[in-house]
């Protein structure tokens, strides 16, 4: 299938290819004295994995004319030198892209030769290739329009791929500064470190004249960026997915990737071998099918994340698939994988930085939602017990510190447990919802109004004297008791006890609240449907006449 494809996308052959399995010096084979020992290779791309200099030998199938300024372009060569010998020279033209060799009339597609005698058929060019990038080179001729044609879309293409890796990086540099949040750095990590190996490995970095030197002649730094990009990638995968908690076996086995990873970052400070390019992609590859399979796990279980990951790396595993099966030297993959493989990191990572904005997204609404549970009383609407303290201990201490006055009102439905008991917990509910409303809506908009627990209501009065207050709990009483409920078909009167008092000064807030309850139990006590305030020394209980609920009758309690 593979084979296919490639057959299908490959262009006319220009050269028969051949390969020497010996580095002889350049007299002998210039001489044809080791030609019976070159190979012929099929396709037509030098592909070396070794890292010693061997030879290869393109001969032309037809005459090339000078006419249009033939160039022998060799694609993709990575960091790969290479010694050109055409017909009749006596000095080979040495090129790669980075390094003394390097010919900045091209762009980082291609090692670019003029071939300005043309060649005829049955010439041959010998190329020594000295490998440090396991990757294939194709080798053809163009025209030197067409080279230049083809330079301006290779970097357009690696200008979009390195400039999207770039703007992540820093989005996700500048969320993780802001946010705080550690999936953030690790995805900067990853896409840095990404856009690092791609420019090394590329050639880009030519364009810093120190770090070119440094990369010209050996691929251990964009190796370790390489690595380094997948270790920080393994890590954003466990925090992103959740591993630790989610699929522990997984967890498990990308520890035993990044224990590879470090030992092959350890390996490549010591050397070049381009064994450990071949074995860093293998464990890209295994660490792509771990992240693969927790991705797909989780969106079996309809993880939200995991389906951003089955998308960022879908793609990153087949390429890594394809990649390593050529590394290995079972198939040939067509030319467009080389931009495949950085379009698909830019993809993976454009997607990412979209799941973990989701994820934040997401987290953002639990919080709210876990907040306003917190907060407000699903049942009534009214804030819950602890969001009232907290705001009254604010209120209290603003009025002491201000001296102005504060008065707090603590009242409860007389006989709740018979309505429920009566006509069920449902009209219970309800009468909870209406009494909480008829009240609320007698309130100012600054004042408090909170459900302390079960049907007992703490109301806040900021700058408001006891005697405003006890006004204010009555309108209160009367609100409930002025007429009867009708809750699924059934009519009754509810009423309430209601309990006054104001803040004294240095008074706490639990002592404030004690005196208001005490007033409250005195309401119940003298008989319910009633309010008493707490002054300095006793308890003052304002009453209703049951029968008539506007006129109420004045008396007083026990002193307290
Ligand atoms: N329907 C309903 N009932 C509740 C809720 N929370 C507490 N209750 C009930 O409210 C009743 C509270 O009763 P109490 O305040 O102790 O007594 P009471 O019947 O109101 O009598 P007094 O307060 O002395 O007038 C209990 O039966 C609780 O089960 C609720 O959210 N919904």
């Amino acid at each position: 299938m593979i084979g296919l494809l490639v057959a299908t996308l490959a262009s006319a052959q220009t050269f028969d290819v051949a390969r020497l399995d010996g580095d002889p010096v350049p007299a002998q084979v210039l001489a044809g004295s080791v030609e019976s020992d070159f190979a012929s290779v099929e396709g037509q791309s030098i592909h070396e994995t070794g890292s010693r200099p061997r030879w290869w030998r393109l001969t032309a199938r037809a005459p090339i004319s000078p006419a249009e300024a033939p160039h022998l372009v060799l694609r993709f060569p990575y960091l790969n030198h290479v010694e050109v010998w055409r017909p009749g020279d006596t000095m080979p033209v040495r090129r790669g892209l980075v390094g003394h060799d390097a010919d900045f009339s091209f762009s980082t597609r291609a090692l670019v030769v003029p071939l300005p005698q043309g060649l005829a058929t049955g010439e041959a060019i010998y190329i020594r290739v000295h490998t440090l990038t396991p990757a294939p080179m194709f080798v053809d001729v163009e025209p030197l329009a067409q080279v230049h044609r083809q330079d301006l879309r290779h970097v357009a293409m690696r200008t979009f791929v390195l400039g999207t890796l770039s703007v992540l990086a820093l989005l996700a540099v500048g969320f993780w500064i802001g946010i705080g949040e550690r999936s953030y750095a690790y995805l900067f990590l990853t896409l840095a470190a990404q856009a690092l190996y791609l420019a090394s490995v590329g050639g880009e970095v030519r364009g810093v004249p120190w770090l070119a030197d440094l990369i010209g002649a050996d691929p251990r730094v964009g190796r370790m960026f390489g690595l380094l990009g997948v270790l920080a990638s393994n890590s954003f995968v466990a925090l992103y997915l959740n591993l630790n908690d989610h699929h522990t076996r997984l967890m498990r086995a990308l520890h035993v990737c990044n224990a590879a990873l470090l030992l092959l970052l350890l390996a490549n400070v010591g050397s070049a071998a381009n064994v450990l390019g071949v074995l860093a992609s293998a464990v890209f590859l295994a660490c792509a099918v771990v992240t693969f399979t927790a991705s797909a796990a989780g969106a079996l279980k309809r993880q939200r994340e995991a389906y951003f990951m089955v998308l960022s790396w879908t793609p990153m595993l087949v390429l890594a698939l394809l990649r390593m099966g050529e590394l290995l030297g079972g198939w040939r993959n067509p030319e467009w994988m080389e931009y495949a493989f950085p379009i698909g990191l830019a993809m993976g990572g454009l997607v990412l930085t979209i799941g973990l904005t989701d994820h934040m997204h997401q987290m953002r609404r639990d919080r709210d939602h876990a907040s306003r549970l917190a907060t407000y009383d699903v049942l009534t609407g009214a804030l819950t017990r602890s969001a009232i303290t907290e705001r009254l201990d604010a209120l209290v201490e603003s009025a002491q510190r201000g001296r102005r006055p504060l008065s707090v009102v603590f009242f409860d439905i007389d006989h709740f447990k018979k309505i429920n008991d009566e006509y069920g917990h449902r009209v219970g509910d309800q009468t909870l919802r209406i009494v909480s409303l008829r009240t609320r809506n007698r309130l100012r908009t600054y004042d408090l109004f909170g459900r302390y627990g079960g049907d007992e209501v703490l109301v806040v009065l900021p700058d408001t004297q006891l005697r405003e207050a006890l006004c204010v709990a009555e309108n209160l009483r009367a609100a409930v008791n002025c007429r009867p409920l009708s809750i699924d078909n059934r009519l009754f009167t509810a009423t309430l006890s209601l309990g006054v008092a104001e803040l004294h000064h240095g008074e706490s807030v639990e002592r404030l609240l004690e005196r208001a309850d005490a007033a409250l139990y005195a309401s119940k006590e003298t008989g319910r449907d009633r309010v008493t305030g707490y002054t300095a020394s006793r308890l003052r209980t304002t009453a209703a006449t049951p029968a008539a609920n506007t006129a109420n009758t004045h008396s007083t309690s026990t002193i307290y």
